[in-house]
């Protein structure tokens, strides 16, 4: 049987306001390694799941499993941009390494990479603010990167993004999966489930089916 990274059982939700079941015992299982997609309808509840595995939301029921070594090392990109936009791609990214802890020198190491990895080695200076859309998009996966996670859970990492954009973000995460992250990928755009994913799973009023 193929080792499991995160296990979810049973798992149910519901906001306080709206009152109604968001995820009603949903159950999953991403492998090492593996690039696992979602999909589902708007307000299917994708993104209430990867909240919930992030440890954002506390659940009403169930479980969400995984092993402890590895939840220090997992990342959350949510759907929403949390980008400083007066100040640069390289003073963002210096921001979450100084989060996780990091070293400088560490982190300017790793975020040169990252930029150079998603082409914008010659942006690194540029407010946030004077970048596309969809550098913005590439900045913002970065800001995920600034360690090597074990999982890594992506809220449409590419949505509203150009070609080159998409591009090089699939690059880098094809990368990181080569370098051993497990993903939980949403996306409902241009074939990049099909693309990057090992499995998808639908899900539907609160399940997985
Ligand atoms: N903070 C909140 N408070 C109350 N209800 C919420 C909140 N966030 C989401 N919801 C509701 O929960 C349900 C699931 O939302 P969620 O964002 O998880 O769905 P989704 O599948 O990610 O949708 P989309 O594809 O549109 O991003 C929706 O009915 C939504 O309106």
């Amino acid at each position: 049987m193929e080792e499991w990274i995160c296990t979810v059982n049973d798992l149910g939700f519901h906001y306080k306001r709206g009152g109604r079941a968001v995820l009603k015992g949903l159950s999953l299982s991403l492998h090492k390694g593996e690039i696992l997609g979602i999909r589902g309808e708007n307000g299917a509840g994708k993104s209430t799941l990867l909240k919930a595995i992030a440890g954002i939301l506390p659940y009403d029921k169930g479980e969400v499993l995984i092993p402890k070594e590895i939840k220090k090392n997992l990342s959350y990109l949510p759907q929403d941009l949390s980008l400083y936009e007066s100040l640069s791609a390289l003073e963002n990214l210096y921001f979450y390494g100084k989060i996780l802890g990091l070293p400088a020198k560490v982190i300017f190491t790793r975020a040169h990479w990252l930029l150079k990895e998603l082409g914008l080695e010659d942006k690194e200076r540029e407010r946030v603010s004077a970048l596309s859309g969809g550098m913005k998009r590439r900045v913002h996966l970065a800001s995920a990167l600034m360690r090597r996670p074990d999982i890594l859970l992506l809220d449409e990492p590419t949505v509203g993004c150009d070609n080159e954009s998409y591009d090089k973000i699939l690059a880098l995460l094809r990368k990181m999966k080569a370098q051993g992250t497990a993903m939980l990928l949403i996306s409902h755009g241009r074939g990049e489930l099909e693309e990057m994913a090992d499995r998808i799973v639908y899900l539907e009023e609160g399940r997985i089916v």
